[in-house]
């Protein structure tokens, strides 16, 4: 009966589209009470039972994933003290999955291939602390800026760096030794240094900016990465310019790459029940536009390839680089994921720790995961995690 409703709730296109893809639409069944999820900024944990007060709802915390918590669906966070004060998150229990099944820890180096809006790039901070650095690149400079705007929100950005890039062709490591941040000349021209960022850029840099995104070099690769934000201690303060886009062979990847990579790819959304639920809103037309077009699945499965390509080119060996896309759509995960294993023979795909507790489902390729919302009651998310064995 339930199944019925469902379906009667998506529009044709939509069950084609699962159909041509072997997704059974009874997952969706029960996306109107799948819970929401937050997390709380480490340290705020003692506020629970004023939070609880505030947003007149008991917090369940989820017991397969530390530090997150459950609501009902249609409890509003938005307008309450803890969140406008940066004491929690909203954030999918599988999104903090894709994220811990990176294994984190202290010191790490990470790049953050497909950032914005930033949800993953907060929580790994948070895990970080006051050590390592984060790299978050993001080719939409808009969904950068929303995701700059959350650091500031949230106090995190110490130890991070921001560039709108396109991810299939970055190139920068990691800034492995921090300078002084009392450095204080501007960085415009080649020979002097970063000083400490600030949001009131001169006007020929604004000017410049825009020159090159409405150029379209930032699509093309054709553009030196721009730096929307960087943090005190992201390395980038007392450095020129030369030295922040250094370019360096792919043998000194290997030593010099970064320790975590996260690409959260593109895709077409299907498997986020959040995401779906919108276009009752927006108009189920806008859906087959946006997400059902047959064309734009193909060419997305071609960019997922490049930017995990281009990811695990920037790991360094033993590093370990997490693939997730919020699409449950074979052709999107196991197929691009088989198709990269296959080029890249340094590649290993690893059992993710702890997943046995977790709710979700083995994928078609051994050791990937899928969280589909009927039975994970998460957003629908694919997980791999794969490391890059030594030479
Ligand atoms: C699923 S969202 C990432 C969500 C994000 N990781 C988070 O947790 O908030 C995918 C992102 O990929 C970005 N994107 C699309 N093509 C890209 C490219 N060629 N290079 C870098 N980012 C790209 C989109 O702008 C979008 O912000």
């Amino acid at each position: 009966m339930e199944e019925e409703t469902s379906k009667a709730a998506l529009p044709d296109g939509f069950l084609d589209f699962l159909k041509e893809n072997g997704l059974d639409p009874s997952i969706y069944a029960e996306s109107h009470s799948t819970p929401r999820y937050i997390r709380l900024k480490p340290g705020c944990e003692a506020q629970i039972e004023e939070i609880e007060g505030e947003i007149k709802c008991k917090l369940e915390k989820v017991d397969w994933l530390p530090g997150f918590y459950a609501l009902p669906p249609d409890v509003q966070i938005a307008n309450s003290n803890a969140y406008r004060e940066g004491k929690m998150y909203g954030i999918d229990a599988a999104s903090g999955a894709a994220v811990s099944a990176l294994n984190i820890s202290a010191g790490d180096h990470v790049l953050d291939l497909c950032a914005a809006p930033g949800a993953k790039l907060c929580l790994i901070l948070d895990i970080l602390g006051d050590s390592g650095s984060v790299t978050g690149v993001d080719v939409s400079s808009h969904r950068l800026a929303a995701c700059r705007t959350m650091l500031q929100k949230y106090a995190l950005g110490n130890h991070c760096r921001l560039f709108v890039a396109d991810g299939t062709t970055f190139s920068l490591l990691p800034l492995r030794i921090h300078s002084d941040p009392k450095s204080c000349e501007s960085a415009l021209e080649e020979n002097v240094t970063f000083k400490e960022w600030t949001s009131r850029r001169p006007w020929k840099e604004r000017k410049k900016a825009a020159r090159v995104r409405k150029s379209g070099a930032v699509h093309s690769g054709n553009q030196l990465p721009e730096l929307i934000y960087y943090g005190r201690h992201s390395g980038v303060v007392g450095l020129n310019k030369s030295e922040l886009y250094q370019t360096f062979r792919d043998s000194e990847l290997m030593s010099c790459g970064y320790d975590k990579v996260l690409v959260d790819a593109e895709c077409t959304h299907d498997g986020s029940i959040k995401h779906v639920q919108k276009f009752e809103h927006w108009g189920w037309e806008t859906l087959q536009r946006r997400v059902l077009d047959a064309e734009r699945s193909d060419s997305l499965t071609v960019l997922q390839l490049k930017l995990l390509t281009n990811g695990f080119r920037l790991l360094k060996a033993g590093g370990l680089l997490v693939y997730s896309t919020c699409s449950l759509t074979v052709a999107q995960n196991e197929d691009v994921v088989k198709q990269f294993l296959e080029e890249n023979p340094l590649a290993e795909l690893q059992a993710i720790d702890g997943a046995e507790n977790w709710p979700s489902k083995n994928g078609q390729l051994p050791n990937t995961l899928r969280f589909d919302p009927l039975t994970s009651k998460t957003s629908g998310l694919f997980v791999a995690k794969i490391s890059k064995l030594a030479i």
